[in-house]
């Protein structure tokens, strides 16, 4: 590919590839020197030039290089775009989720759906590219516009033609999916989360807003939770764009809950939805538990309708849905009958709605072992302190990734909101301070790192993972119990 194809007035010469990481340049690259938030990728320059980086795309600073300079406003964008004009390619249909809490879990119920439906499925964000011949990590939700694209294509030349990805608010707000054609989008829910990176909540939520604002084509369908506080406003956004909005929830107009009845093992759904020939009803029975499980379940079901998928399929493949790995899963049950579950909730919103959601699972107490990752918004630390005290019976703050953080000032932020929490150094210890808790008709919610394989301290990565950490805490404790 020329680069005059992509950018104009540049020289008419082929590239083989680009990057925004001077260390991923190969000979014959185009080099984004981005200004970022630690670094001003302009200091790289030389660097992408001695790996053989032939261009650079950059802002409109002043500033001459050896190799030709292409200046643009907005880097970022034209950064995605040419990404895009180089990959080339993305499966047919492509839907990207935003919200705080939920979006993995959406795309992957809207990957399940779509696969029962007959359709070549994928899914991309915080679990990975997850697609026919499995999963590949991408070590962010939403990856840079070069992992985008390059996964999108790969995805696409192995069939896939449905597509769901999650949007996170950094990845809206650096433009790193601003290539991708979009049939459908869809936003869950606003509350706290990242206010180290965006100014403040009004920032945050104009982020995520993008995704209406600058991502959606005129005309495509714009899914939204009507039982977020956000609604309103998210419905105007969608207006203003001239997008299709469909909203779904306990208040949602085009598909909604009338009732849903727990069950042991999963809950019955009692569902509505608008038809030209009037409104309908349907009984779902679906096998998850939670009711926050049951609306993402029903969010990814309001994409596909709103996509023009028969409503009785996507209500029948409902019922088949298998859990997200890392979000509310059973890990365990003790040999007295109380249940181990890990979750993801990581967000005060998250935790105040899974602990909530535990509750009618447990004849006994709820027990709740979490922390708080470091180099993230601060702010949450005693709040999710004070939500753990007040929904939880027993709480014991641990560590979840400090990175560059003190530990013990972490958790000590988190017992400012939880005083009579027990505070565990090592979340391997507090895992298993919790397991032995575990009375008969307990549950314990071990939450923060639901399907995370590694916990980050300073800088390194170690294995780790709830899941197994639950599983040898409980065989230490039950080979040594009398039976
Ligand atoms: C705050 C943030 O979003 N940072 C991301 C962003 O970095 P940045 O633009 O600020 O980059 P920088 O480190 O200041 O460097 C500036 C430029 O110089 C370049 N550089 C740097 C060093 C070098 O030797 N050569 C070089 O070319 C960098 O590639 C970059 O383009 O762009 C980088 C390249 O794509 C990302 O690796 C980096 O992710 C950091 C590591 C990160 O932790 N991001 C997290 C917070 C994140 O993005 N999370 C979201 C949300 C998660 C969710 O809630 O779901 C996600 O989508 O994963
Ligand atoms: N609709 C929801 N409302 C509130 N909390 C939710 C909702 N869905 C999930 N959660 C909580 O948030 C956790 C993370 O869910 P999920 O991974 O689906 O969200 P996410 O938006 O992808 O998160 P991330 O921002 O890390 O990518 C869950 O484990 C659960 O505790
Ligand atoms: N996508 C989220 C993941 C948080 C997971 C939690 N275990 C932590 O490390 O804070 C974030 O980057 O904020
Ligand atoms: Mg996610």
């Amino acid at each position: 590919m020329k680069l005059s194809q992509i950018f104009d007035n540049a020289p008419d010469w082929e590239f083989t590839g680009l990057t925004c990481d001077s260390r991923k340049v190969a000979p014959g690259f185009v080099f984004a020197a981005l200004l970022g938030t630690v670094s001003d990728g302009r200091d790289f320059i030389q660097a992408a030039i001695d790996n053989g980086a032939i261009a650079v795309l950059t802002d409109e600073r002043d500033g001459e290089w050896e190799i030709p300079a292409i200046k643009v406003a907005e880097p970022r964008l034209a950064f995605a775009k040419a990404a895009a004009a180089f990959y080339h390619k993305q499966p047919e249909v492509m839907v990207a989720v935003t919200g705080t809490n939920g979006k993995s879990s959406t795309v992957d119920f809207l990957r399940q759906i779509w696969t029962e439906l007959g359709h070549v499925s994928a899914s991309v964000g915080t679990l990975g590219a997850v697609g026919p011949s499995g999963a590949v990590e991408l070590g962010h939700t939403t990856p840079d516009p070069v992992a985008v694209q390059s996964t999108l294509a790969i995805l696409a030349n192995e069939g896939v033609t449905h597509c769901a990805m999650e949007a996170s608010s950094h990845g809206l707000a650096q433009y790193r999916m601003h290539g991708v054609q979009l049939a459908a989008g869809g936003f869950l829910n606003l509350s706290q989360d990242h206010l180290d990176y965006h100014k403040d909540f009004e920032d945050y939520f104009a982020a995520k807003m993008k995704l209406f604002s600058e991502l959606l084509p005129e005309g495509a369908p714009a899914i939204i939770n009507a039982d977020s506080d956000m609604k309103d406003k998210a419905l105007a956004i969608a207006t203003a764009a001239n997008l299709k909005p469909f909203t779904v929830g306990w208040r949602g107009d085009h598909l909604w809950i009338d009732e849903i009845s727990p069950r042991n093992t999963g809950q019955k759904l009692q569902l509505q939805w608008e038809t030209p020939e009037g409104d309908k009803e349907t009984i779902v029975n679906l096998p998850l538990i939670g009711e926050f499980q049951a609306l993402n379940a029903l969010a990814a079901a309001g994409i596909a309708l709103s996509l023009g998928a028969d409503p009785m399929a996507v209500f029948a493949a409902m019922e088949k849905l298998k859990g997200v790995k890392g979000r509310l899963e059973l890990v365990a049950e003790t040999q007295n009958g109380a249940g181990i579950f890990v979750d993801f909730a990581h967000t005060p919103d998250g935790l105040d709605t899974l602990l909530r959601a535990a509750r009618p699972h447990a004849a006994g107490r709820v027990i709740c072992v979490f922390g708080c990752g470091g180099d993230r918004d601060a702010g949450k630390r005693p709040i999710m302190g004070e939500i753990a005290a007040k929904y939880a019976d027993e709480v014991i703050v641990t560590d979840d990734n400090p990175r560059s953080e003190d530990p013990a000032s972490i958790r000590a932020a988190i017992m400012a909101g939880a005083p009579n929490a027990t505070e565990i150094d090592g979340r391997e210890a507090a895992i298993k301070e919790g397991i032995s808790r575990l009375k008969k008709g307990d549950v314990l919610m071990i939450a923060g790192k639901g399907h995370e394989t590694g916990q980050i301290i300073k800088g390194e990565t170690f294995p780790f993972s709830d899941h197994e950490a639950a599983l040898t805490a409980l065989a230490e404790i039950e080979g040594g119990a009398e039976k």
